[in-house]
């Protein structure tokens, strides 16, 4: 189990340090031979680099990695990582990516940075989903430090917006520049404060029950590692058991 130490917000600037900590630490578990998928985000960015770095140290050989978003691509492809493009050919071996809240049974809230449907994907294509974070990102239940996600289709998205407030969620369109922000998609974020959320798997259930909504930040029993770096050091649990950490 992994038990909140501190909230987000006391975490200051030492977050930054504490997210290439965990990054760079997902990226030492990376073999030769691997396909691998990168994540999006802050803390994900740290172990893209270190695996360019090893790549290109001679490190490591013969991988090939598939981004989840095209922000992920674009650094990667910058950083000379030699990328799949919009296929997964093969069951992925390893993903290492960034999350905006861990509970206790290692699920998730992710999306805030709007690249959620695509990371779902390369999260349930892979043996091992590897969840880097600092420590102000755990949580003692879902929904305690942060909004949930909801992407949808532009066509009837007013209808999912009154959907999720049904269900108890104060909703809020995603806006960037003025206008509705679009994901890589060309859908719409709604993003949805339903606060500490007691049962995140049923709320799951009623999300994907509905034509129109594409994909929400609930990442449940999809993570097989977390890896979180604070004040204590870094920590590494797969499947719930602590591991050692160099
Ligand atoms: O859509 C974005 C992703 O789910 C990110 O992995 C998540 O928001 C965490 O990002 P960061 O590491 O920048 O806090």
């Amino acid at each position: 189990m992994i038990e909140s130490k501190k909230p987000m917000a006391s975490l200051g600037d030492t977050a930054h340090r504490f997210k290439q900590q965990a990054g760079e630490q997902a990226a030492s578990l990376v073999q030769s031979g691997m396909v691998i998928g990168l994540g999006t985000g802050s803390t994900a960015i740290f172990a893209t680099r270190r695996v360019a770095a090893r790549i290109h140290s001679g490190d490591l050989s013969g991988i090939v990695a598939i981004a989840t978003s095209r922000a992920s691509e674009t650094a990667a492809r910058c950083l000379g990582i030699p990328m799949l493009t919009d296929d997964i050919p093969r069951e992925i071996d390893l993903t290492i990516d960034g999350a905006d809240e861990v509970d206790p049974a290692m699920n998730l809230i992710k999306g805030g940075g709007g690249a959620l449907l695509r990371e779902k994907i390369v999260a349930q294509a892979s043996r091992r989903e590897i969840i880097v974070v600092d420590a102000g990102k755990l949580s003692p239940r879902l929904g305690t430090h942060w909004l949930l996600p909801v992407e949808v289709l532009e066509f009837g998205w007013r209808s999912q917006l009154r959907l999720l407030e049904s269900l108890g969620a104060i909703v809020t369109p995603r806006i960037a520049d003025d206008n509705l922000y679009r994901t890589d998609q060309g859908n719409i974020i709604l993003d949805s404060r339903f606060g500490p959320i007691p049962d995140p798997t049923g709320l799951a259930g009623k999300l994907e029950a509905h034509a129109g909504l594409v994909g929400h930040g609930l990442f449940i029993g999809l993570a097989s590692d977390v890896i979180v770096a604070g004040e204590a050091g870094i920590r590494h649990l797969h499947r719930g058991v602590e591991q050692a950490v160099d």
